[in-house]
């Protein structure tokens, strides 16, 4: 019994070391300004990865390479590679669309849309070609259900999602999220708009979410990094300095300037 359970954390353990994205000396210009320089480092799979730095060094950036909404920006130039799944999605010939299905997104301030709870859940898979009534139900209770909200507005579906609290509109918009089955969710620091009592529902829920999703958290909050995720990396004026375990990162930094951030020195 003891071999079975060896080798089923060991394969467990392969399973968790699979690598979602890879970047390779990637760097990011805005016109003249260099904001991503050489990044190279993995996301792993069922994982929670933060990125923590002060204001400016990239953190958002970064997120927003790994499902290219940077090029909404004009005057954004690319170079290097980021391979989702072993397919490098800066290449002219990856279809943008085929991360859109991939890869859910939580920003900084809750954004609901003007709709009903019901539409802000139904609207992608509706998008991706989903009609049948009882199929949609299912995903909105699933999803809502997932993002740990469904008790609260299951009497309630119909009502418009402005009526929601802060932090109901927050976990409202990860359901959304959850409801195209994505392998990945980018959060950009998801709870700072949050009361502490919201922000730790939310912490609970990407615990909980990390079971089947890969998560990479950006957040200003060195406590909730330490808290929430595995993998952290630390990046200052455009630059990783310290990728690792996060218990590495905070109790045994390798970098001073790590060392110098973590403990409050700056930033
Ligand atoms: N749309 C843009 N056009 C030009 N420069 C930009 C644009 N967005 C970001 N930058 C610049 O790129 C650099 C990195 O910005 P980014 O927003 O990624 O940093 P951040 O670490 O997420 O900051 P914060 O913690 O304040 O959100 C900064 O110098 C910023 O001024």
């Amino acid at each position: 019994m003891k071999y079975v359970s060896e080798v089923k954390a060991k394969a467990n353990e392969k399973e968790n070391t699979a690598v979602v994205y890879n970047t390779d000396d990637l760097n990011l210009w805005y016109g003249d300004t260099h904001a991503l320089k050489n990044i190279n480092f993995p996301i792993y799979e069922k994982k929670v990865t933060a990125i923590i730095g002060p204001s400016g060094c990239g953190k958002s950036t970064f997120l927003k390479t790994l499902n290219r909404m940077v090029e909404l920006v004009p005057s954004v130039k690319t170079s290097g590679k980021i391979s989702y799944r072993d397919q490098n999605i800066l290449d002219r010939s990856f279809m943008v669309e085929d991360l859109r299905t991939k890869v859910g997104m939580v920003f900084q301030k809750p954004n609901p849309f003007p709709k009903s709870i019901y539409d802000n859940v139904a609207y992608g898979p509706r998008i991706h070609g989903i009609k049948d009534k009882k199929t949609l139900d299912t995903i909105v209770e699933s999803s809502l259900k997932g993002a740990a909200i469904w008790e609260e507005v299951k009497d309630r579906l119909k009502e418009n999602a402005y009526g929601l609290s802060g932090g109901q509109q927050q976990r409202l918009c990860i359901a959304r999220a959850l409801a195209i089955e994505p392998d990945v969710i980018l959060m950009d620091e998801p709870t700072s708009a949050l009361d502490p009592k919201s922000t730790l529902k939310v912490e609970e829920l990407i615990q909980e979410l990390k079971k089947d999703f890969s998560i990479v958290i950006v957040t200003h909050n060195m406590q909730q990094a330490a808290r929430i995720s595995d993998k952290t990396a630390f990046m200052l004026n455009g630059e990783l300095i310290e990728y690792d375990e996060t218990d590495a990162i905070f109790q045994n930094p390798k970098d001073k300037r790590t060392e110098d951030y973590i403990t409050g020195r700056f930033g």
